[in-house]
């Protein structure tokens, strides 16, 4: 079956501050876009990848990811949109109209740049198995706490229901198309198709598949990949 990676990379880094688009902050002198479209590739289940690039930037994001596509695969970039999920919808009507046989999408965020590619194969081999939707998630571990607009704690949720969400998200290929004709916006593609009443199911998730996000994540990042264990 056909499997396609969609990757948002178009954001701007602002909480992350660096002065240069997140997607091209190096890690261990590694662009993240680079590091994560590797770790799809290497996960041995996508032979293409499709990159939501910064407006400014699609040549130097070919530059630095048409190598890493494997014999029979390729890397496309296309300029990417104002939102996340605008990224995702370019993304996934390019996939559709220009790679035959796209039956299966993952969206996989460009700053989610150390997931392992155990956690990509779970989430295909989940979707090949029949599942329309998939997420991997991690137990949340923190006590949550719902507040109000004044900030006063109004409900404390049973964590052990909770869940963290990461990427890649794995899709049967018509149910997010369905899901993104509504035009509508969520901070993650699940979240869409959840309001199609279609169910997503889970597997296990990995804390390497953080998101990097802040100064701090970055450094987390750094730490481990100086560790050896990232
Ligand atoms: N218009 C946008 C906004 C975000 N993204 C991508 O969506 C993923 C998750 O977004 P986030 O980590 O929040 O990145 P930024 O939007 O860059 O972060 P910030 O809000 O701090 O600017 C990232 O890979 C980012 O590049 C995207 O493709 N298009
Ligand atoms: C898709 C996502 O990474 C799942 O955790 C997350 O929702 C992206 O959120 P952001 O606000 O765009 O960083």
């Amino acid at each position: 079956m056909g499997v396609v990676a969609l990757v948002p990379a178009a954001g701007r880094g602002e909480r992350l501050g660096y002065g240069l688009p997140k997607a091209l902050v190096p890690v261990g002198g590694v662009p993240l876009l680079v590091r994560a479209v590797r770790g799809l590739f290497e996960a041995g289940r996508v032979q293409h990848v499709v990159i939501a690039a910064p407006p400014s930037d699609v040549d130097i994001v070919n530059t630095v990811t048409a190598p890493l596509a494997p014999a029979g695969g390729a890397v496309h970039v296309l300029a990417g949109g104002a939102e996340r999920s605008d990224s995702v919808r370019l993304a996934l009507a390019y996939a559709l109209r220009e790679i035959p046989g796209t039956t299966i999408v993952l969206v996989h965020d460009a700053a989610r740049a150390f997931t392992p590619p155990h956690v990509v194969r779970a989430v295909v081999e989940a979707v090949e198995a029949g599942r329309p939707a998939v997420v991997p998630v991690l137990p949340v571990t923190d006590t949550v706490k719902q507040v109000d607009a004044d900030g006063v704690v109004v409900a404390t949720p049973d964590r052990a229901a909770l869940r963290i969400v990461q990427t890649p998200q794995g899709f049967d290929a018509r149910v997010l198309l369905r899901a993104h004709e509504s035009g509508l916006h969520a901070t993650d593609d699940a979240g869409l198709v959840e309001r199609l009443g279609v169910p997503v199911a889970t597997v296990a998730g990995h804390q390497d598949a953080m998101k990097i996000t802040t100064p701090f994540d970055l450094a987390v990042a750094e730490a481990l990949l100086v560790g050896g264990q990232a």
